[in-house]
């Protein structure tokens, strides 16, 4: 499709727009443009209404909710990995709704970790999202393991990218384990994660993912790629809602591996309820659970994995390429000479769901674009993340987005608010 930054452009593109249907289904507010479905997607009414669902079934079914109604909680971890299977190329059997990032993060490295001889090194990368890389120091540490020694980091070359050659040259014989993200939070960099799973496995080491700032917005193929193991969150792209339940995959060459962490939901489901203090694991990815789901904070997922179901990844990831394709043609046009920079890769296949827009007043500019009712997301130290969401954000609101912060510039409206960020900007 041949782009033009007219808004004439952006009314035909949206009528031309399979998926605008979609728009209709979240909770906007008028006049205001959110371009932070990358931090925490919006409110859908599928997801509210399989929320309150699953409250009534709480109110009325009582402790029968666990086996009985139209989602019993006593499986809904498994009912909704199979849901998000699809999304990641996985089996359904490869993925459980559970736990949060992190956690979950925690439990496939003390699973997956087994420092032997001199292979104790796990490597990870300069721009990672923080919270990655404090558990794997911990876990670094829980072995009695100093991260100095035994953490590897890849440095960026120029602070906003990883060059896969570099993560390549890092893959060294004393390499036991690799955590990567698909998409660099800040940068939007997607990273060829079938081309470095085979190179890790080529070398012996086994490959772990952080897939929260792709799934719901790129397709992956897990399960082919022979990726070990994968968390994300689905309080993002997913749109389930703020703290929401997190999703773990482990490619099934690998059930029937200890989980690291052991708690009773990760059992046998024919025999957890035996009370033995023997723990007899599932033979799926539910080994790797600890508690009981959290029922109410995973029941928005529900509802809106349904809207994923019936579009599918293919069109969703075309739609999404095209909003930022859009965005980043309208930055070009309309932005010339105020100092922004596209910071993310400009090429399809090397680009995820935002647009990472890079100002060296990037803060004061995330406050004035709040003032005009663009919702961005800030991220240190000069990045505006702008992510136009292929369920809920149409081109007009692309074209609009641009045309308010181009006002915003010529006006200088950003010169009155501090350089300090909020604590949520
Ligand atoms: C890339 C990435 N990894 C991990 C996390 C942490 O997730 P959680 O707070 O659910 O553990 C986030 C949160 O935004 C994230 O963006
Ligand atoms: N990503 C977040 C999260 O997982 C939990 C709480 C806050 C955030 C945020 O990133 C908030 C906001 N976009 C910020 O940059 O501060």
């Amino acid at each position: 499709m041949m782009m033009k930054s007219t808004q004439e452009e952006a009314v035909r593109f949206d009528q031309q727009d399979i998926l605008s249907k979609y728009r209709n289904e979240f909770y906007l507010i008028p006049n205001q443009i959110y371009l932070d479905g990358n931090s925490l997607g919006l409110c859908s009414i599928r997801a509210e209404k399989t929320f309150l669902e699953t409250f009534e079934s709480w109110k009325r079914d009582q402790i029968d909710g666990w086996s009985s109604g139209e989602y019993p909680w006593f499986y809904l971890a498994e009912m909704l990995g199979a849901k998000m299977a699809p999304l990641v190329g996985a089996k359904k059997e490869e993925v459980i709704a559970t736990g949060t990032t992190t956690v979950n993060l925690h439990q496939l490295i003390a699973t997956f970790y087994h420092p032997e001889g001199k292979r104790t090194k796990i490597i990870a990368n300069d721009l990672d999202f923080p919270s990655d890389i404090y558990a794997i120091k911990s876990q670094l540490q829980l072995h009695g393991l100093d991260p100095e020694e035994h953490f590897l980091s890849v440095k960026s070359r120029q602070g906003r990218y990883i060059d896969e050659e570099d993560i390549i040259a890092c893959m060294q014989d004393d390499v036991t384990l690799m955590i990567l993200p698909t998409v660099l939070y800040r940068s939007g960099q997607l990273l060829d994660i079938e081309r470095l799973t085979r190179e890790a496995h080529q070398r012996g080491i086994l490959i772990g993912l952080d897939a929260c700032h792709s799934v719901g917005a790129v397709p992956h193929h897990f399960h082919q790629w022979g990726v070990d193991f994968a968390v994300w969150c689905s309080y993002k792209y997913l749109n389930s809602g703020p703290g929401s339940v997190a999703a773990i995959y482990v490619h099934e060459k690998h059930f029937g591996t200890v989980p690291g962490l052991a708690g009773w939901f990760g059992s046998d489901k024919e025999r957890q309820f035996d009370m033995s203090h023997v723990f007899e694991p599932s033979r799926q990815a539910g080994a790797y659970q600890l508690s009981a789901p959290s029922i109410l904070n995973a029941a928005p997922l529900i509802g809106s994995l349904s809207m994923f179901e019936e579009i599918g990844m293919g069109s969703i990831r075309e739609k999404s390429l095209s909003l930022t394709r859009y965005m980043m043609l309208l930055i070009e046009e309309e932005l010339q000479g105020w100092g922004f920079v596209i910071g993310n890769p400009t090429e399809d296949h090397r680009r995820g769901g935002h647009i990472s827009l890079e100002h060296e007043e990037a803060t004061r500019i995330c406050k004035a674009l709040k003032e005009a009712n663009v919702i961005p997301d800030f991220r240190a130290p000069n990045v505006i993340r702008l992510a136009p969401i292929a369920l809920y954000t149409s081109y007009q609101d692309v074209w609009e987005a641009v045309q308010r912060l181009k006002s915003i510039m010529v006006e200088g409206k950003h010169k009155v608010y501090s350089h300090e960020r909020g604590v949520i900007a």
